[in-house]
């Protein structure tokens, strides 16, 4: 027990007094050495899709850092590439995507689906594992159905993902096919990332707050339901964290229904309910405010000895409610890590 990964042992159900940690996008705008490497290498696809570049990039933050968890750099947006729609970054626009409008669209994106496009992210894998310290465990991640569904549909980010929640409820058979379309593809997807070499698996559904009861049953847990099921039973043993972005009250049911092994938190999930409501289980992640981290000084130290306070005792990988905020001071992160690790004073 003592020579397992701090991440993994949490993931098996332990309780440390100095949790594991890692940050959403930790890999990122915040990080110099990032800008850097990312003004060399084109296009954020091409990055992404450049093994030596993104091996490079996923690493940088465990040498600067000494984070618990090193996550594959990559983007949620290489499936729908992979099935043939066309998806690129605008600089300070994010994502673009030709919108999926026609049944034949639907239907063709299983019939291009070409898993091959994706053996640069399998090289990276391969070109990571062998250069992580001991101690620290690699991430595989793709985005839940849902949240992928909902670019695919828009064909961008938008505020409250409007275009994707009206399709399903004007086209509701053509939106459970994309939907089953992105089951398959995103099993397939991570089996392939277990076998090139990552050890825990993140799903993203980081939109999964927009939907109404019924609607986050249909298309947010099921879907996560079965991409858990279908993995488990192929690869028996990695760990997989489930984030539902917005989950709300539904994350006290997803404990014990998603079989997931960790419930990712968000910002506005207070860590008292969390440990009261979410039935003993899964390991909670989570959820230091972004801007908490972005501002820093007391601020900062409060909010972390609080959820450091709530989550005591329980199986706890500390991590940030949402994504790391590239205007965030390098300072600021090595604060953090010293607080949890009770190095800074
Ligand atoms: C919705 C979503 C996307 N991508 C992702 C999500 C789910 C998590 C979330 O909600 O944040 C997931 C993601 N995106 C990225 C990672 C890499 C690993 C990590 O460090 O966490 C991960 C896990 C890199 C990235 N993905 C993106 C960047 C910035 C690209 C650049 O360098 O200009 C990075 C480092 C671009 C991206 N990619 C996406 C958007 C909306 C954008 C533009 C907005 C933004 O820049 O934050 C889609």
């Amino acid at each position: 027990m003592g020579d397992l990964k701090p991440l993994l042992a949490v993931l098996g159900g332990e309780a440390r007094a100095v949790p594991p940690i890692w940050l959403m996008r930790q890999a990122g705008r915040y990080l110099p050495e990032y800008q850097e490497l990312r003004a060399k290498a084109g296009s954020f696809l091409d990055t992404c899709y450049n093994p030596q570049t993104a091996a490079r990039i996923t690493l940088q933050p465990i040498e600067r850092f000494g984070f618990d968890a090193a996550i594959l750099f990559s983007d949620i947006l290489v499936v729908p590439d992979a099935l043939g729609q066309k998806v690129w970054f605008e600089t300070g626009h994010g994502p673009r995507l030709i919108p999926l409008e026609s049944d034949r669209d639907i239907e063709a994106l299983a019939e291009n689906f070409d898993l091959g496009k994706l053996s640069p992210v399998f090289e990276t894998i391969d070109r990571v594992k062998g250069e992580l310290p001991k101690s620290v465990t690699f991430i595989g991640f793709c985005g839940a159905p849902w949240t992928v569904a909902s670019y695919m549909i828009a064909g961008r980010g938008t505020p409250d993902q409007a275009p994707a929640r009206l399709f399903a409820y004007r086209r509701p058979e053509a939106f459970a096919r994309l939907i089953d379309i992105l089951v398959e593809a995103s099993t397939a997807y991570l089996i392939r990332q277990i076998d090139a070499g990552v050890e825990v698996l993140q799903l993203f559904d980081s939109w999964a707050g927009v939907l109404p009861a019924h609607e986050f049953e249909r298309w947010v847990a099921e879907p996560l339901r079965k991409i858990i099921a279908a993995v488990k039973a192929a690869r028996p043993g990695v760990p997989i964290i489930a984030f539902p972005r917005g989950g709300a009250t539904h994350l006290s049911r997803l404990a014990g229904t998603l079989g997931a092994d960790a419930l990712g938190l968000d910002t506005a999930i207070d860590p008292d309910w969390a440990v009261k409501e979410i039935p003993a289980g899964p390991a909670l992640q989570g959820n230091l405010d972004p801007l908490a981290l972005l501002a820093g000084g007391p601020a900062l130290d409060r909010e972390i000895d609080s959820i450091l306070r709530s989550f005591a005792g329980r199986p706890h990988i500390f991590n940030l409610g949402h994504g790391v905020l590239p205007e965030t001071p390098l300072e600021h992160v090595s604060q953090l890590i010293e607080r949890i690790r009770g190095t800074g004073n």
